[in-house]
């Protein structure tokens, strides 16, 4: 580990020996950072280049859903610990320790992630920073960027220390996750900067006993990327053993819970279905790839460009199923989807398959539908070519096959008896395996899901039939019941 004889916060505006905190970058990361740390007892400043987004967070919205985000942002506005502003100088003046927490996305046309956003965040603040202080870096980067920033700041802001303290939040749960975190990591070069990030996270840890762990910043930076890695490796691992079972008629879902069932696997991140999204593992298994090859061990890694291809494969096999549905071809075919978020709990649509399945549909000719609980608003700026539904019930209404793509709770309890009066095919593809098989077959519809054999109805489709048919079948069902 780097030593370092500055000191690190020295000239401090620390009231009652809590250092002030600043946020720069207030996305999904950055807004649930500011607000759990000022939740956390700290004073907050965050800035931001969207003016947009730093005025509506004053204002008390969060620009994003995330559940529980809104109540705690609005209450530490009103206590007076939490402000957004659009200077680096103040916040330079302000902050004894600054967050970095700007986008880290993939380049466009490469597998690379873009640092752009990240020196410029840099660039803003450092002329500013004339007292010792604290950067300490949240996003997710290649390894090898916090050594190239910190050789920034000794020449542009000296006296100014950087620490790299890698994010493992989950959308949808980042409060929990902020506030009460699995474990921390500190990659620090010297033990001043060490000491500041402890008194940071002292409020979790003496409550916890949350583990944390320092390192280096190269291996700091590496945790991160070595998580997601994981994660994402172990959902296509499920995926792959789907693309099995789907060869032989065997059941993924019943091979996945005989795998949980094992302590040393576990059942965490082994659902199959349609596979990962998000704004972060796809492009940080491409940008952990590129670099590995950068560095000259790219044969290390490899294997995560076969995990990005089995992940992405599922897009495709959904698409299959669905043309399968319709009778062979989609051309003019109208079909239901229900999700466009990536994951249920999120308005968050980037990478995400359930509107990459949306728009493959669409580019196979279908007249595609979908709705969403939350997601509408991003998903129509994402794909403006798709037409929306404001509920189930109406993007299912006339579909000749509905495909299930993000597993929101509110799917769980749609009614298939009436949705079966409305479908014009009673095809359900349950991409994401969460809905009751057995409810949806007995309202009559061919239950079909990725990795398992399909499922024909308990009882015949009603709303296809004519009446005297109909009737004929009903007697049938009641004797057979
Ligand atoms: N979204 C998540 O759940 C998690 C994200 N991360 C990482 O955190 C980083 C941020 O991700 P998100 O919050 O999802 O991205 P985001 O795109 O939602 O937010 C990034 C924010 O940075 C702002 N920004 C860009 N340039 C700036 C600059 N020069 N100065 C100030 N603000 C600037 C943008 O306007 C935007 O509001 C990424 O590296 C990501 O991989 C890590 C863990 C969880
Ligand atoms: O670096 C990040 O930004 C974050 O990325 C993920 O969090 P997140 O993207 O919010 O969502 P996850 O819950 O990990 O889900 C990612 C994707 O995998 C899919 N998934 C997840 C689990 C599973 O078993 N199967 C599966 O297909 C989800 O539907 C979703 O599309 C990680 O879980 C976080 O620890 C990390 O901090």
């Amino acid at each position: 580990m780097r030593t370092s004889t500055k000191q690190v916060g020295s000239g401090t505006n620390a009231t009652a020996g809590r250092p002030r905190l600043t946020v720069i970058g207030t996305g999904y990361l950055g807004a649930t950072h500011a607000v759990c740390m000022a939740q956390l007892g700290f004073d907050v400043l965050a800035v931001d280049v969207d003016t947009t987004k730093i005025e509506r967070l004053a204002a008390g919205e969060v620009p994003f859903f995330e559940p529980g985000l809104d109540e705690l942002l609005q209450a530490n506005l009103a206590a007076g610990r939490l402000r957004f502003t659009s200077s680096f100088e103040e916040v330079a003046r302000f902050g004894d320790v600054h967050f970095l927490c700007v986008g880290t996305p993939q380049l466009p046309g490469r597998q690379n992630a873009d640092l752009s956003y990240l020196h410029a965040a840099v660039t803003a603040l450092a002329p500013h920073l004339r007292r010792g202080s604290l950067v300490v870096g949240k996003s997710t980067v290649p390894v090898g960027t916090a050594a190239a920033l910190a050789d920034r700041l000794a020449v542009e802001a000296p006296g100014v220390e950087l620490a790299w303290n890698p994010e493992f939040l989950r959308e949808g749960f980042a409060v929990e996750d902020t506030l009460r975190p699995d474990r921390l990591v500190f990659g620090v070069a010297s033990t001043p900067a060490e000491t500041i990030l402890r008194s940071v996270y002292a409020p979790i840890t003496n409550q916890y006993e949350t583990p944390v762990i320092v390192a280096d910043f190269a291996t700091a930076e590496l945790v991160k990327v070595a998580a997601n890695s994981f994660l994402a490796t172990k959902i296509s691992y499920i995926n792959a053993m789907a693309e099995v079972c789907e060869a032989v008629d065997a059941d993924v879902t019943t091979l996945a819970q005989a795998l949980s069932l094992d302590e040393r696997i576990g059942g965490k991140f082994l659902r199959p279905g349609v596979g990962f999204g998000g704004g972060c593992l796809p492009k940080d298994i491409r940008a952990f790839r590129a670099r590995a090859d950068e560095l000259g061990v790219g044969h290390s890694l490899t294997f995560l460009s076969e995990v990005d291809e089995i992940n992405l494969r599922r897009r495709d096999r959904i698409v299959q199923l669905a043309r399968t549905a319709v009778g062979g071809s989609l051309a003019g075919q109208p079909v239901a989807v229900l999700g466009a978020s990536f994951k249920p709990n999120s308005d968050d649509v980037r990478d995400s398959p359930a509107l990459a399945v949306a728009a493959l549909l669409d580019g196979a000719g279908a007249t595609v539908t979908v709705y969403d609980p939350m997601a509408l608003d991003n998903a129509r700026r994402a794909r403006p070519e798709l037409t929306y539904a404001t509920s189930a019930a109406e993007a299912v209404s006339g579909a000749k096959a509905t495909v299930l793509l993000t597993e929101w709770a509110e799917f769980g309890e749609l009614d298939p008896a009436e949705l079966a009066t409305l479908a014009a095919a009673h095809t359900i593809i349950d991409a994401r395996h969460t809905l009751d098989s057995a409810r949806w077959r007995a309202a009559g519809w061919t239950y079909v899901s990725p990795g398992r054999p399909a499922m024909t109805p308990a009882v015949p489709a009603q709303p296809d039939v004519e009446p005297l048919q109909r009737q004929v079948q009903e007697a049938f069902a009641a004797r057979a019941a």
